[in-house]
């Protein structure tokens, strides 16, 4: 685990597109795995940025997409279908057929879960999985529970969850109660995992991820056994690390 700690959000967000930008520019048909929630908007921003810039092409790109809401529409404007579009895919030369998210609307969602999985072996597997972290210390949407799921499946969300989320939707009533993520298992299959979380309320599920017992409890605490993984935090959700275990990227703040 190698873990980076920035000065704040926009400088760890700059690092983020660096990081997925270089597997990009190593690896032209590079498959991504693709995470939604505030935190990656400022990675977002800054990926079209570079592509703006001509310093990387979408072209030959897949990306996966970790969740979605169960029987949300995907264009009602909380769907993450709607968020990647607005927040990514509308600004960049991806073709659209190398585009997957999970479809919450499946009429057959166990169907639904096993294709997005082989569908992501059959496209090789992911490079680079990009992972926010819920409060509770959920990736994708693998809430705490009693087992590591492997696959894709659907899942109820923890109310803190609903809770948390609340702050995109009208009112806490229409947030969904159920989504459907990759599982733990598939998170963990990617070659490279890159965690990013900001804010003091994410130092807890931070401290747990690195130091805590591995558990299905704390979903990410089973990044600790993977081997390529890259935590990207600012000051605040580093708070309590022991400063021994990262490295301080001081000089990000003064890129442009
Ligand atoms: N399913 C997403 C997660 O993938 C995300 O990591 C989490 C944290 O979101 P935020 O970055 O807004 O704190 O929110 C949602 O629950």
């Amino acid at each position: 685990m190698r873990i980076i700690v920035c000065e704040n959000y926009e400088s760890l967000s700059k690092k983020a597109a660096q990081i997925v930008g270089s597997q990009m520019i190593l690896e032209p048909k590079s498959v991504l795995g693709l995470a939604t929630g505030g935190t990656p908007i400022g990675m977002y921003k800054n990926l079209i940025k570079m592509y703006e810039e001509g310093l990387i092409d979408f072209s030959k790109i897949k990306t996966f997409n970790l969740d979605e809401y169960y029987k949300l529409p995907i264009d009602n404007d909380q769907s993450y279908h709607y968020f990647m579009d607005e927040n990514l895919f509308n600004y960049i030369n991806i073709n659209r057929e190398n585009i997957y998210i999970p479809n919450g609307m499946s009429d057959d969602i166990e169907v639904e879960c096993v294709s997005y999985d082989q569908l992501i072996d059959n496209n090789g597997g992911i490079d680079i999985q990009v992972l926010g972290i819920g409060n509770n210390a959920h990736i994708g949407f693998n809430e705490p529970t009693i087992n590591f799921k492997k696959g894709t499946h659907v899942v109820t969300l923890d109310e803190s969850t609903r809770q948390a989320n609340a702050r995109f939707f009208n009112s806490l009533d229409e947030v969904p109660t159920k989504a459907i993520t990759m599982g733990t298992g598939s998170i963990f299959k990617s070659k490279k995992i890159l965690l990013l979380a900001s804010g003091q309320n994410k130092a807890e599920a931070i401290y747990n991820t690195v130091y805590g017992k591995i558990t299905p409890e704390v979903p990410s605490s089973i990044l600790q056994l993977h081997k390529d993984v890259i935590i990207i935090v600012d000051k605040e959700a580093a708070s309590r690390l022991n400063e021994n275990d990262y490295e301080l990227m001081k000089e990000y703040t003064k890129i442009k």
